[in-house]
């Protein structure tokens, strides 16, 4: 008689329990003014991104959140710098949770929140959900990227804004996610500079799907979604085809959302391939957006600024000696030099105006 082989889990090594949406939810419930500030917050951008507003999205924060009180701290800061430019500019805070890494690293607050690869998710579960609550307490509109496609069922209800990123978009998993999502959602395109695959993105998310996901409680479920009428297109460059957020590469990709019957408007990430990773390249982006913003270019909506309290990055080491404020993915530029892009931003708006 031969020995039954397994052939299960072979390569799963250990398996520990995950709380339910439920539980964390019932300990850091959704407040009124938290909910109110994301209701009016999705809604304002919705008319941004419909062109209903004439106002521009600014999407500015660090490339990834480590230390919630330094996040909250750069939301306080930029909240009192973006006041005065409300009338051109609406405010929304990068609250960037889930790292999707080009091969490996550290993937986030929500995987790792002690930043030493010991992967305790309960808790960076509740530490992320709790950051999104301080924020939206303040009044302020959180983004957030989409990368595991059961996270969201634990906080989507406190993010405004929601973006699939350059890795992801022609996953159809995350085109399913995106379809049952409650806020807009930007999809980049993809790392090569291919606009095509993000525009089949909004396509596929306009569109009802089903799929298998989690009910708050933590049952497996089949869940049927509407379809996501708000998704629209992110320029963020790419490997292959160089920097895309200049005015011929606007304009292609005006006339290639209209082409697939999209509404022509888009937002713009000053990083990633546009910037070729220099922070300090973001200000070049910018200055060439306020220049086309202020000759007519009604399809840029919106912009994307990596942006901490500290210029540039740091290496995470253990974890232990970091410098406040300072990003420990993406290079950023410092609040203080980003202000006065924002600034530009909105002279540019209020010229387009009159
Ligand atoms: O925005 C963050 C990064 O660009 C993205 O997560 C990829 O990072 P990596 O190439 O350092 O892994
Ligand atoms: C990972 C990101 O961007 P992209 O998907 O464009 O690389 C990001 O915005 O953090």
């Amino acid at each position: 008689m031969s020995k039954k082989e397994s052939t299960d889990d072979i390569r799963i090594s250990k398996a520990r329990p995950l709380i339910t949406p439920w539980v964390l939810a019932d300990e850091l419930p959704l407040s009124a003014r938290a909910g109110a500030t994301v209701a009016a917050s999705r809604s304002t951008i919705e008319a941004i991104l419909a062109g209903k507003d004439p106002r521009l999205l600014a999407i500015v924060g660090p490339c990834s959140v480590h230390d919630p009180a330094a996040l909250l701290d750069f939301a306080d800061r930029f909240q009192a710098a973006a006041a005065p430019l409300s009338d051109a500019i609406f405010p929304v805070l990068r609250v960037y949770f889930e790292k999707p890494r080009t091969v490996v690293g550290w993937k986030g607050l929500i995987n790792d929140p002690d930043l030493d690869g010991s992967f305790h998710i309960n808790r960076g579960l509740h530490v992320a959900r709790k950051v999104l609550l301080d924020v939206a307490e303040r009044g302020m509109a959180a983004a957030s990227e989409f990368l595991d496609t059961t996270f969201g069922q634990y906080y989507a209800d406190l993010v405004s804004f929601g973006a699939i990123g350059a890795r992801t978009v022609e996953s159809q998993i995350h085109r399913e996610l995106a379809s049952g999502l409650s806020m807009p959602v930007g999809f980049k395109n993809g790392t090569y500079g291919q606009i095509d695959v993000a525009i089949d993105a909004i396509r596929s998310a306009s569109h009802s799907h089903w799929f298998p996901s989690l009910t708050k409680e933590g049952t497996p479920a089949i869940l049927e979604s509407t379809g996501n009428p708000h998704g629209y297109l992110i320029l963020r460059g790419g490997k292959q085809t160089g920097p895309n957020y200049g005015a011929e590469a606007v304009k292609a990709a005006a006339t290639a959302l209209a082409a697939a019957d999209l509404p022509p408007s888009l937002i713009v990430d000053c990083s990633h391939g546009n910037s070729g990773k220099d922070p300090q390249k973001q200000a070049v982006v910018v200055s060439s957006l306020c220049e086309q913003i202020q000759t007519g270019e009604h399809a840029i909506r919106g912009v994307m600024l990596e942006s901490h309290l500290v210029a540039g990055s740091q290496s995470i080491g253990d974890g232990s000696e970091l410098t406040y404020g300072k990003s420990i993915t993406d290079a950023c530029l410092s609040l203080e030099d980003s202000v006065p892009l924002l600034q530009q931003l909105a002279a540019a708006v209020r010229m387009q105006g009159q």
